[in-house]
């Protein structure tokens, strides 16, 4: 209505004209399909800037021990390049969905005018095709009446950013005094106001709250939606804030994400005396008594636990126990045992296809870069 009234103002009363077969409910649905058409091409770039950032940081790290986690306990050990290329893969699904969801809104509305149609003779094959949208949409009343498109991205940009979340959550657990793991840039830290020894991971921070809101937005017109009858009612004018939030929010945690991958000091020592406390290798030792002995698993199993209590209460990692400690709780344990224990033997044996070997990471990065970049 303001373009046409502007219209007036310079051209006079044949901008009149304007509004011949069309509706704002038409109108309203093709520019919010083709705002966030550009808005879901931006995200799919930024998230592979973000990939192109972990893959790299992956190379460089393919053979860096850490621990690897289950229930946020030490597990085995893992390569560093090996777990950043997980997120890797959870980026390339999201950016999957984002082209889905491109693919599917990519139809045109224009010429549904209000819900009906229109008994002028319009072209909107020649609209779409002009709009750079696929096709016509097939239904008037299904034009003007859905924002699936608009929830199908809200959903879409909920998974990037609950995936980011994660990744940030990793990030102040790696950059605390407890884990060591890893120092933030200036650029992602700030101080404190009061505590002078404080760098605070605020960027990471700042990614974990605004997925909340992201998935607030999801909700949000996921609940406008659901009680609305065909076709158009004014609630649907309340999916922009929400929208136009979310992708704001969005496209801001990526580049924090990508800048605090790039950026990250990573401390491979710390990561890797890690490795070597918490019994990692644990699992190593009874696979080798199943593979070598020739016991059952259940019973290496035992074994081993008998022996993790023995360093336990020498308080020590069970790598640094003595062969005649090991020996002591099973004899038939020889000087093979000692290398095994070692967490950086233990990642190069996990050779299996998109296992924590060097050698296995390397090809995962190179098959990354051909796939995703
Ligand atoms: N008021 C209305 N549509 C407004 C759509 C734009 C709105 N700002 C939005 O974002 O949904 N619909 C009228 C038709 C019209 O004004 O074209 C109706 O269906 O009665």
């Amino acid at each position: 209505m303001n373009i046409e009234a502007r219209l007036a103002a310079l051209i006079g009363p044949a901008a009149g004209r304007l509004h011949t077969a069309r509706s704002r409910n038409d109108q309203v649905a093709t520019d919010l399909r083709l705002w966030l058409r550009a808005r879901l091409d931006q995200a799919d770039e930024a998230c592979r800037g973000l990939q192109a950032a972990l893959i790299d940081r992956a190379e460089e790290h393919v053979a860096t021990v850490m621990p690897g986690f289950t229930h946020l306990q030490v597990a085995q050990p893992v390569s560093l390049g090996h777990h950043l290329l997980a997120y890797v893969e959870m980026i390339g699904r999201d950016r999957g969905r984002l082209a889905d969801c491109r693919g599917r809104l990519n139809e045109s509305p224009l010429g549904a005018a209000a819900l009906a149609g229109t008994s002028f003779p319009i072209d909107r094959a020649m609209t779409a095709e002009l709009l750079g949208f696929d096709r016509p949409s097939a239904n008037s009343i299904d034009a003007v009446s859905d924002r699936d498109f608009v929830v199908e991205a809200l959903a879409a940009a909920s998974l990037v950013a609950m995936h980011l979340s994660r990744l940030a959550e990793e990030l102040v657990l790696w950059s605390s005094a407890q884990f060591g793991f890893i120092a933030l840039s200036d650029r992602f830290s700030t101080g404190s106001s009061i505590m002078p020894q404080k760098r605070n991971p605020d960027a990471a921070e700042l990614v974990r709250g605004k997925t909340g809101r992201i998935v607030g937005a999801l909700i949000g017109v996921l609940i406008v939606m659901k009680g609305l009858a065909l076709t158009y009612s004014k609630d649907m004018q309340e999916d922009k804030e929400p929208l136009f939030d979310a992708f704001d929010s969005l496209a801001l945690c990526l580049t924090a994400a990508t800048g605090m991958v790039r950026d990250m000091t990573v401390k491979a020592d710390a990561m890797a005396r890690a490795a070597g406390t918490g019994h990692a290798t644990a699992t190593d030792l009874a696979d080798w008594l199943v593979q070598k002995v020739g016991v059952p698993f259940r019973e290496a199993h035992t074994i081993t636990g008998q022996i993790v209590k023995l360093a336990d209460e020498k308080g020590c990692d069970l790598k640094d126990l003595a062969l005649a400690d090991l020996r002591g709780i099973e004899p038939r344990i020889n000087a093979d045992v000692v290398a095994l224990l070692d967490p950086a033997q233990a990642i190069a044996r996990r050779t299996s296809e998109g296992g924590t070997a060097p050698s296995e990471v390397a090809k995962q990065v190179a098959r990354a870069r051909q796939r995703f970049l």
